[in-house]
């Protein structure tokens, strides 16, 4: 993935001011920041869901320029359809075999027995395990996580990290994580950028080893570095 020049603005109001960045195939990226310094903005040009003012966004190599069907959301509510049985949920493209990915997927997310359920018997962390077996349904190539574990208590976070961790691995998709909290960021992610104001303050790798201790003296020096830019 790559945005070239990207700029956004709402009228007179600059959002993004000029980002380039490049995005390996398969990395693992946290994007940080205070809020309304344009993350998810960034994800909504990312995604397609809307236009740049100026500047290019491309996927594989293609512009993007409306939805793009191997990127996939996640937001921090799960949007799970409530008159819809889980299985249903998961499987929303009802080609031949849907019913045997959906299952497969949902075993994947650790919820393999509960797909003739409704949604409103599962837990938040339990939901979100239903969006992300939605998700990965279609094979995305980039999965694009806009706070979806900052509503969670802290263990089911501490799960959800650990889960989405290991699909990735598996997988081998490329993610976008937003979030304001930098401890996940140093958990998860192969890089962590920093926008500020719509600007890149900071671009750091975390070169750390997985899986990670999120409490090693390492990630607090990357810690305390991040928050230093934000
Ligand atoms: N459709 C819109 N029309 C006008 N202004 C908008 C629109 N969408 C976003 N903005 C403005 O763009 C700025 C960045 O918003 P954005 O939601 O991208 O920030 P954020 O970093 O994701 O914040 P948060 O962490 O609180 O979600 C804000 O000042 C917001 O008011």
């Amino acid at each position: 993935m790559r945005l070239d020049g990207v700029v956004k603005a709402f009228g007179e109001r600059p959002v993004l001011r000029r980002l380039d960045l490049d995005i390996p195939a398969g990395q693992f990226l946290a994007v940080v920041g205070r809020s309304g310094g344009g993350k998810s903005t960034l994800m909504r040009l990312v995604a397609g869901l809307e236009p740049a003012t100026a500047g290019t966004v491309s996927v594989g190599g293609e512009k993007v320029s409306g939805l793009v069907p191997q990127v996939r959301l996640l937001f921090q509510d799960a949007r799970l359809v409530p008159w819809q049985r889980i299985l249903q949920n998961v499987g929303i493209a009802r080609g031949p075999g849907w019913q045997e990915t959906a299952r497969t997927a949902l075993h994947d997310v650790g919820l393999a027995d509960r797909g003739h359920e409704w949604p409103f018997v599962l837990s938040g962390g339990q939901k979100q395990r239903v969006a992300l077996a939605r998700a990965l349904v279609s094979h995305p190539a980039v999965l694009l996580l806009d706070e979806p574990f900052g509503a969670l208590d802290a263990l089911t976070r501490i799960e959800m990290h650990a889960l989405t961790e290991r699909i990735w691995r598996e997988r081998g998709f490329t993610v976008i994580l937003i979030t304001h909290d930098v401890t996940e960021a140093v958990a998860l992610a192969d890089r962590v950028i920093v926008l500020r104001e719509g600007e890149i303050a900071l671009d750091l790798p975390i070169d750390l080893p997985r899986p990670r201790r999120e409490s090693s003296a390492a990630a607090g020096a990357l810690h305390e570095q991040i928050l230093a830019a934000v």
